[in-house]
């Protein structure tokens, strides 16, 4: 599949350029980085430090080349992404997207482009993570009544959202396995509030230094708590992950796909 890859120089970007690289079924079309930017016409194989050139450019247009391409895979900014959605759109081709920090009614123009073009949406492309999340069902099903949950996610100081997609994500699976017994999932932090509200949810974000990414749920009863936890060392799993989601879109019709479709778990 011809593939696209957005933000080329970024963290994410870089990574997703080396192992569509070396995948077999991928073959890389482009990158797309934000105009004015030096490396703007030089080969992806050196703007993403493949260690060689690969004969694919790096254009701050993305309809340029999207005509090329089956799929896009986008890691940047959020005001890009949204862009990046609209282009799909227009041209009519498929779209990962692992950019986190949307609103609600952001993630809705998501849905609604999905009505046109595959679509996946995942805040966490690590399989490890996805696995987390059936833990995470099982542990609030036996334990989620009478435990305080509380989600802890550290990244590194470059990082501009906060809380993590993936606690979202985390806090939503979690919420949606308590049903209406939940009262509201949004606490972030209690400054000055004193003490826990029951049936609350509580995120708390640490920005320290290249921590590349941590997320630990607290079920905390009377003497005990549970904590469950994913570390990633580095970004690797991440890249591994997107790319697998841009394969799974192969010959998809339009829809919303996330990571749960890839992984079938
Ligand atoms: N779903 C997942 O599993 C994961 C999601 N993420 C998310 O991915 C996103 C990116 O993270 P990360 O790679 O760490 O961030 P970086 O800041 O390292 O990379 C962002 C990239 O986007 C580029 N960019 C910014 N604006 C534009 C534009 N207008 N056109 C094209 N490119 C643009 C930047 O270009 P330049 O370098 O020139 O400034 C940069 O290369 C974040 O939202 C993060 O939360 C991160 C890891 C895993
Ligand atoms: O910015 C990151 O690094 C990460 N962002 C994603 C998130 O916001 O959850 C996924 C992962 O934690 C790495």
């Amino acid at each position: 599949m011809n593939v696209v890859v957005i933000g080329p120089r970024g963290k994410m970007g870089r990574l997703i350029a080396q192992e569509a690289n070396e995948r077999a079924d991928m073959h890389l079309v482009a990158g797309i980085g934000p105009k004015g930017r030096p490396y703007i016409g030089k080969d992806l194989g050196q703007v993403a430090k493949l260690g060689e050139d690969i004969g694919a450019p790096v254009l701050d247009e993305l309809q340029a080349v999207i005509s090329d391409c089956d799929v896009i895979i986008d890691f940047s900014t959020k005001e890009m992404s949204l862009e990046v959605l609209d282009t799909a759109v227009a041209y009519r081709k498929a779209v990962v997207c692992g950019t986190t920090g949307f609103t609600e009614e952001e993630m809705a123009s998501f849905k609604k482009a999905a009505e046109v073009i595959p679509v996946l949406y995942a805040a966490n492309t690590s399989k490890l993570v996805n696995v987390m999340v059936k833990l995470l069902e099982l542990a609030t099903t036996a334990i989620g009544n009478e435990t305080d949950i509380e989600i802890l996610e550290m990244h590194d100081r470059w990082k501009t959202d906060a809380p993590s997609g993936t606690s979202k994500e985390l806090g939503e699976a979690i919420a949606a396995q308590l049903g209406s017994q939940l009262k509201d999932v949004a606490v972030y932090g209690r400054e000055g509030s004193g003490s826990r509200q029951a049936g609350t949810i509580g995120y708390h974000s640490l920005r320290a230094g290249d921590i590349p990414s941590s997320h630990t749920v607290f079920f905390g009863g009377l003497g005990e708590r549970l904590e469950i936890t994913h570390h990633s060392y580095n970004w690797e799993c991440f890249a591994k992950g997107a790319c697998d989601c841009a394969a799974y879109l192969t010959g998809k019709k339009p829809g919303f796909y996330t990571i749960k479709d890839v992984l079938a778990i």
